[in-house]
């Protein structure tokens, strides 16, 4: 299990919470009870029997509470925002940063994390935020693991392998005014101020860049760019799919959120019903999403699964994609539901692969709003599709010569704050020869 790329699961630690309080006050109200009236008895019995059972359920499989590693792949999670909307910790950890030491642990390591990662100005800065909140009655150092000397070290060395290197001077001197005798700083000074006499510094680390990221970010919505002819192309309407009998007393609700290439959006078409009932069916299944056969990666932080066809609600879904799209589903795969964790998201990517029986074509279901983030976006074009809960987009991946449509290129935004949920259904070629004749031309 893993807790940091799926949120839905977070919810349900709730449940695991509560579990564990109502065991606590069972506890309590025992403990209680020998207090006032057996405590003599309490002398007696072993300590063991106490904490026995609740060792127990804290290592047993049933208990699912997170582990390290999810506490590793939520920061990360948070890094990622980061780099994506350009935060700094302050702006993640806002409201009253309480003096705990636990806060202050979690602050530093964020910077651990990031430093590890080779995210050289995030981990300068959540250390530098951590040496701000580094205030601490000195009786507490004993217990801290990190000292204000680690502290500076690492701020000098982010701030060196970033390329700040008049910064990186100020925090070994900083470091070396605090022990003038310590030959591995003075070291290490002497190299960075060495360097700087051959390299030019890069004078700010407090601008946020965006190197990492290959996603651009958009704050335009589709059509804004566009010019009227086109802008009139982008238009509304009910859809009866060409005259299906299914359709004819309930439309379908088709916007167009795009003209080249064509995306279209059906809103209402799945009931929140329906939604619960897939989501049902694929929690027990979900698992950390791949790339590829078996591949887990950080392009791809979600948790999925593939439904099995055969329930009533699967098959009719799968019905109205037909219905909608005019095309078979003979070919397509399994219906398959993702779940994104916080900062969860989808690198830029195109559905078709180089298969012989090409996914010709993507139907991708909104199962949930996200409040903020989340959007899937189409960098090539400039389109920003923001998930709306019932709601479905389509687009063709293949322009019908049979040539994957560059334009077609897409990603999964992060998401800041929300559950997101999405299932994809991906139409192959094979089966629609006669609804989505093949072309010869180059050009279409
Ligand atoms: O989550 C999204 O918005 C996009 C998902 C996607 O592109 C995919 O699963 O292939
Ligand atoms: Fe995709």
């Amino acid at each position: 299990h893993e807790f940091f790329s799926s949120t839905d699961q977070v919810m349900q630690l709730v449940e695991e919470e509560r579990t564990l309080l109502r065991l606590f006050s069972g506890y309590i109200i025992k403990l209680i009870k020998r207090l006032r009236f057996e405590w003599l008895a309490i002398v007696e019995s072993t300590q063991e029997s106490l904490y026995k059972d609740f060792q127990e359920l804290l290592y047993s499989d049933e208990l699912k509470i997170p582990l390290k590693r999810d506490l590793e792949g939520a920061a990360l999670g948070l890094i990622r925002l980061q780099e994506m909307y350009k935060l700094f910790p302050e702006n993640i950890t806002r409201g009253e940063m309480s003096k705990r030491l636990s806060v202050w642990k979690k602050l530093t390591m964020m910077g651990f994390i990031a430093y590890e990662e080779d995210k050289f100005q995030h981990a300068f800065h959540w250390f530098l935020y951590s040496l701000k909140k580094f205030n601490h009655p000195e009786s507490l150092s004993s217990i801290r693991s990190v000292t204000k000397k680690d502290l500076l070290k690492y701020l000098g060395s982010s701030a060196y392998h970033f390329g700040s290197l008049h910064v990186a001077i100020y925090f070994y001197q900083q470091l070396l005014n605090l022990d003038p005798t310590d030959e591995d700083v003075k070291y290490e000074l002497m190299l960075v101020r060495k360097r700087r006499l051959y390299t030019s510094s890069n004078p700010d680390i407090f601008t946020l860049n965006m190197t990492s990221s290959t996603v651009t970010p958009m704050r335009h919505s589709a059509g804004e760019r566009l010019n009227r002819g086109r802008q009139r192309a982008l238009s509304c309407r009910y859809s009866t799919g060409g005259g299906n009998p299914r359709l004819i007393l309930a439309p379908l609700k088709e916007e167009v959120e795009w003209d080249e290439p064509r995306i279209v959006r059906y809103h209402d078409i799945i009931s929140d019903k329906e939604i619960e009932i897939l989501k049902n069916l694929s929690r027990p299944h979900l698992s950390r999403s791949q790339i590829g056969l078996g591949t887990v990666s950080n392009i791809r932080s979600s948790q999925s699964v593939f439904l099995k066809e055969g329930n009533i609600v699967v098959v009719r879904v799968n019905q109205r994609i037909a219905d909608a799209t005019g095309l078979s589903m003979e070919t397509a795969e399994p219906l398959h539901v993702q779940n994104y964790g916080t900062g969860g998201s989808y690198e830029p990517h195109y559905d078709a692969r180089d298969d012989q029986n090409e996914r010709i074509a993507t139907f991708l279901i909104y199962m949930s709003d996200v409040e903020i983030g989340g959007a899937t976006v189409f960098p090539k074009v400039g389109v920003a599709l923001q998930p709306k809960k019932g709601s479905a987009v389509f687009w063709y991946n293949l322009h019908k010569n049979g040539d994957v449509d560059l334009r077609t290129m897409h990603a999964g935004c992060p998401v800041l704050m929300g559950n997101k949920w999405v299932a994809n259904k991906w139409i192959h070629e094979f089966g629609q020869e006669f609804t989505r004749p093949c072309s010869l031309s180059e050009l279409e």
